[in-house]
């Protein structure tokens, strides 16, 4: 029977900016020490970026030897209001102490079909300093991953030959989406899910309690691996 074990890290209050950015700094100082590198995947969204903003002015990491490549990405201009990496830019970025060419990320000027093949060569590359130390990850409010949304084709974003997906939604910003698929999020030493809100607990909890349902809770693929954990806020 497989488990949906995870550590569990609620916040009270709204805010999970200084719990979320100091269990990342931990980790990519630990990381750095231990292997002379860091490795982060870093989702998008409406909840990480307090969290990468207030990381990109850490003291404690060498962002010499910080990489990060993206989760997930729109396929729009850079300079989009949607763009994930508008996001990076204007949190993780800012700051001018994490390297941009330390950020491994889609070409979204590139014809989709292009941008996938693209980003998966970038993936190999970066993944020959070594595996992901970190997967920071969200869950949409109808159960969406990355961007794997529900129902999910388990076995289209779980090959080997295929790192990065071309998926659509019509119900969240922006049609076109790039995505990595369950290997790469898997290949993390650790997954967190970033959350804001009880609404989104409760989705969590509807999850957590519905397991062997991949199609329908793709993130269970990722939490079977029971190296998850959930830093979330209730307000
Ligand atoms: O569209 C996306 O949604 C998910 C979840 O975002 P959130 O706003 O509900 O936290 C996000 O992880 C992904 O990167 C983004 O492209």
């Amino acid at each position: 029977m497989t488990t949906l074990k995870h550590e569990r890290l609620i916040v009270a209050g709204k805010d999970i900016t200084d719990a979320g950015t100091r269990w990342l700094e931990e980790r990519i100082v630990k990381a750095i020490q231990e292997r002379g590198v860091a490795i982060i995947g870093l989702s998008g969204g409406s909840t990480p970026g307090p969290i990468y903003e207030k990381l990109g002015q850490s003291n404690a990491i060498d962002f010499t030897k910080c990489y990060a490549f993206m989760v997930d990405e729109r396929h729009i201009a850079e300079d989009h209001k949607d763009s994930n990496t508008l996001l990076l830019r204007n949190t993780l970025l800012k700051g001018g102490k994490f390297l941009e060419e330390n950020l491994v990320r889609p070409n979204t000027s590139l014809p989709i079909d292009q941008t996938i093949r693209d980003y998966d060569t970038k993936m190999r590359e970066l993944f020959k300093k070594g595996n992901p130390d970190i997967v920071c990850l969200g869950l949409g409010p109808d159960g969406h991953l990355a961007s794997i949304f529900p129902p999910a084709n388990i076995d289209a974003a779980n090959r080997e030959d295929a790192y990065v997906l071309h998926t659509t939604t019509e119900k969240f910003a922006v049609f076109d989406r790039i995505t990595v698929n369950f290997i790469v999020i898997r290949k993390g030493r650790e997954q967190v899910f970033f959350m804001k809100g009880a609404d989104k607990v409760k989705v969590w909890d509807e999850m957590i309690g519905q397991p062997n349902h991949h199609e329908r809770w793709p993130a269970q693929k990722v939490i079977e691996d029971g190296h998850t954990t959930l830093i979330a806020s209730t307000d």
